[in-house]
């Protein structure tokens, strides 16, 4: 099983790792709540890049990519631009979807990159190659906000992001059952178990999939996305309770 290690930090072996994602619109929100983080469990920052109001401007998002870098200092800086499709606020075309995830993958100014399977195949094709070329680890995401795919189907698309190269995969569902968070999670440990030899992230969002949040060690997801101040995504949890529950489930 490979593990993914960035700035001291691995993932795939040990307690879930704990991201915090940062949703400011300018850069003064952004520094602000990245001073917040200080004293709190955040073992990785995203940048939720699809909330800064200057998306559209290649240069000024590495900037602003680079600037939080110097500002986190050791701690790894994911870099996220989260479509409309996926849930995000980001109204992208793919091409310019792959040419901002480049630059900021070549200006070394992000030490992950998340990146949508569902974005066209070619984009996603370049932007592992940038990443790898580079030594940037890509997430290679996906997210149903409208409901949970079958087990079956969540372990398909697991192995299909594994197959394009991802360092690590993640899949986000929403839960309309208990059946479904029971989906998501044995989804999790039968891709774990059976086929993964790199790491995942997976999530059941929403209060009914709290429970997917904190069972990582147990079911075989490597992070867990926690907040200091905003959530970025429907029931999750605040970090510092997170990385309490992580160790009650770890035993101690
Ligand atoms: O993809 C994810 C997971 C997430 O959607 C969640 O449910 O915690 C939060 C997002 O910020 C992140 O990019």
């Amino acid at each position: 099983m490979r593990t993914v290690t960035v700035k001291g930090v691995t993932l795939g072996e040990g307690m879930p790792k704990i991201v915090v994602p940062l949703t400011g619109a300018d850069p003064d929100q952004l520094a602000a709540q990245a001073t917040a983080l200080h004293g709190h469990a955040v073992d990785v920052v995203e940048w939720r890049a699809d909330f800064f109001t200057r998306l559209g401007e290649v240069d000024a998002v590495v900037d602003q990519a680079r600037s939080l870098g110097d500002q986190l200092a050791g701690t790894p800086l994911l870099f996220t631009c989260r479509t409309r499709a996926e849930g995000g606020a980001a109204e992208i075309e793919d091409e310019d979807y792959g040419r901002l995830n480049t630059a900021v993958i070549d200006a070394g100014a992000a030490d992950l990159v998340d990146v949508e399977y569902r974005r066209s195949p070619a984009v996603v094709d370049r932007v592992l190659a940038a990443a790898h070329a580079a030594g940037v680890a890509v997430i290679v995401s996906s997210h149903d906000f409208d409901g949970t795919p079958s087990r079956g189907e969540i372990v398909a698309r697991l192995q299909a992001m594994q197959e394009v190269g991802a360092d690590i995969c993640k899949v986000a569902v929403m839960p309309h059952s208990v059946a479904d968070v029971l989906a998501l999670l044995d989804a999790t440990r039968t891709m774990n178990e059976q086929f993964a030899d790199r790491p995942l992230i997976t999530m059941s969002m929403g209060p009914l999939g709290t429970i997917s949040r904190v069972a990582g060690q147990v079911f075989g997801s490597a992070a867990t996305f926690g907040m200091v101040g905003t959530a970025s995504a429907p029931g999750q949890v605040d970090a510092d309770d997170l990385r309490t529950v992580l160790r009650v489930l770890a035993g101690g």
